[in-house]
């Protein structure tokens, strides 16, 4: 993918930012620069009050006078105070607000993009990096922004009257920020190149922590002994990172040690060029207090510009473009079509690689399933079923080849459009932390399930919701994180099939849907099964042979190919792959 500019990001997501809320971006605005004026004026303004306490010492100007200096002086001061506060308050918010709207956009973008891409592992980074760059983005652009409201007028505004002035304050000012401005970007570089190798070190000290501790794996690490071996890479990896992070903070605070000392000689020269000017009286004594007073706010501002919202520019630039690519990434696209319900699916020359893979998952297939028709596709493990199905479901497109239901490609209609009619139980099916009724719900969410609808498809599901598991009915709430209950692998996959049974479909898939079930139970599920799906098109994959008899023919799938296809009894007699399948499952019933 190209990269973007630092410019192209910036007005490509400053539109983004101002839609979030057109009104309070532009008060937010305003009151940046109103502060960046006042922040700005308060030096001339202070010169004014002091010129005119030495003109009273001196008896050349009376007191109302002064006190008319020290009241525009405290009015600056007061001002100073609550427009900072004001434009944090207006900042925050802001930033919570668009963080949350351009949340939603990566999501709306993810349902949008081709599902093969969750299976190419360097879009996947790219995604959950643009995921994480989602926030430095209005960082990002709200630092930018500062640069332009806050920090543009006050430096204009203190140049002007340094000019004024003195003109050699200006020239030694820049003299000062050039060599500032330098060594912070070499800091930049310090960190960018520590950050470069140390994410693969980190990503690898995150996985052993959770190897050692997380939910998932802890009780296998225990029963296996391997909590030392992952205890050990850990701290490797944990003393390296610790290095780099020591190496690169060794280099940027003996370089920031560098800037103070010549922001302090900056400033040394700076009260020198003053005192001269007082001495030979080219300066007054208003303007020696006022720039005495203002020049170490004027140094901090400088430092704060360049290493903090500089610096994060920098930093979070990288995240930034991920973000911003991620949004240009090709979305599947397709025509929002109403598809013809009664059609027979049809399957030409298919062939199917997965991203990154040397050979093809599925290889040159044709076939057609009837309207109504029930399949069972059979065959060894990676022979290619789960990836043939997902294409007959138009989930991924074919490399070659097209797959149409009727006359409408699935390359050319969209996903919406698409799976409107099909349901689906997935060999990896979700365990959603939700209530048992929501984990229904979702399938059809128009529909939305009764307790009468429920109790249907829990007896098509064998789902027992009198289960002492579900101790509020069909409202218990599906997840320990929650406070409800856990269940054991066999409920989750009847809820599984109980959610796939809900959703009104004409295809349904059911992809190894009962291997966590007791086989004497799964035959139950499978007649279950049979009966609502008379009149509907079914795909069943599953590696037990004695249940695929109540499809009306089974496919075999070998290598990627379909090697065989006909009902039990024609493939038992022709005695080729299908046979030797299933008189070695026999036998592990025989012995
Ligand atoms: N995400 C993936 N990326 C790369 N290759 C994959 C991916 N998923 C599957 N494959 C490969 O594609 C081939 C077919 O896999 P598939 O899952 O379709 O087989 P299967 O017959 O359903 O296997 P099983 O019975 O074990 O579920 C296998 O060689 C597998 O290694």
């Amino acid at each position: 993918m190209k990269n973007i500019r630092l410019f192209r990001a910036f007005i490509t997501m400053l539109p983004k930012i101002v839609r979030v809320s057109p009104g309070l971006f532009s008060v937010w605005m305003i009151s940046a620069i109103v502060q960046g004026i006042i922040i700005g004026l308060l030096a001339p303004v202070m010169q004014l009050f002091f010129d005119r306490a030495t003109d009273y010492a001196t008896g050349k100007a009376g007191l109302p006078f002064v006190v008319v200096g020290l009241v525009l002086l405290g009015a600056f001061q007061v001002g100073r105070n609550a427009i900072n506060g004001f434009v944090y308050f207006c900042q925050t918010i802001y930033y919570q607000k668009a963080d949350g709207i351009l949340s939603m956009e990566v999501h709306d973008k993810i349902n949008k993009i081709a599902p093969i891409c969750f299976e190419d592992t360097r879009i996947l980074d790219d995604m959950n990096k643009a995921l994480q760059g989602k926030k430095e983005t209005v960082l990002f652009t709200g630092n930018l922004l500062n640069t332009f409201t806050f920090y543009l007028p006050y430096f204009v505004i203190m140049s002007v009257y340094l000019f004024r002035v003195k003109p050699i304050l200006v020239v030694s000012l820049v003299l000062i920020f050039v060599p500032v401005f330098l060594t912070q970007i070499f800091r930049m570089k310090i960190f960018a190149k520590a950050e470069d190798k140390s994410a693969p070190i980190r990503r690898k000290v995150d996985y052993y922590e959770s190897c050692m501790s997380g939910r998932e794996y802890f009780k296998e690490t225990r029963i296996l002994g391997a909590f030392p071996y992952f205890r050990k890479l850990y701290a490797d990896s944990l003393a390296l990172l610790n290095k780099l992070r020591f190496r690169a903070a060794t280099k940027s605070d003996l370089t920031q040690f560098g800037v103070q000392m010549l922001s302090l000689g900056g400033n040394v020269g700076i009260l020198l060029l003053l005192l001269d000017g007082l001495m030979k009286e080219e300066i007054s004594v208003g303007a020696f207090a006022a720039i005495f007073a203002s020049v170490d706010t004027m140094f901090k501002l400088m430092g704060q510009l360049i290493s903090d919202k500089w610096g994060a520019i920098a930093r979070d630039f990288g995240r930034v473009q991920y973000y911003l690519r991620f949004l240009q990434m090709p979305e599947r696209g397709g025509m929002d079509v109403e598809m013809p319900a009664d059609v027979d699916i049809a399957l030409r020359d298919v062939s199917f690689a997965y991203p990154n893979a040397t050979r093809n998952a599925v290889e040159d297939v044709s076939l057609t399933i009837k309207d109504g028709e029930t399949i069972a596709l059979v065959g060894e493990n990676g022979s290619g079923k789960t990836t043939l199905v997902r294409l007959i479901t138009g989930l991924y497109l074919p490399d070659e080849g097209e797959v149409l239901y009727g006359e409408a490609s699935t390359g050319e209609v969209s996903m919406a459009s698409l799976f409107k009619n099909t349901s689906a139980v997935f060999q990896k099916f979700q365990r959603y932390q939700m209530t048992l009724r929501e984990n229904v719900d979702i399938s059809d969410v128009d529909a939305m399930a009764g307790d009468a609808d429920l109790d249907a498809i829990s007896v098509q599901s064998g789902l027992d919701k009198d289960d002492r598991s579900f101790s509020n009915g069909y409202d218990t709430m599906l997840s320990r994180e929650f406070d409800g209950v856990d269940l054991s692998g066999g409920q989750w996959q009847r809820i599984a099939i109980a959610r796939a049974f809900f959703r009104r479909h004409k295809l349904i898939v059911l992809d190894e849907p009962t291997a966590a079930i007791d086989p004497i139970e799964e035959t139950k599920v499978y007649k279950r099964f049979a009966e609502i799906s008379r009149d509907k098109t079914a795909i069943i994959v599953t590696h037990r042979l004695g249940s695929v008899k109540l499809a009306g023919r089974i496919m075999v799938m070998k290598q990627g190919r379909l090697v065989e296809q006909g009902t039990h009894e024609e493939l038992i007699s022709h005695n080729g792959e299908y046979a030797r399948l299933y008189q070695s499952q026999e036998q592990w019933y025989k012995n």
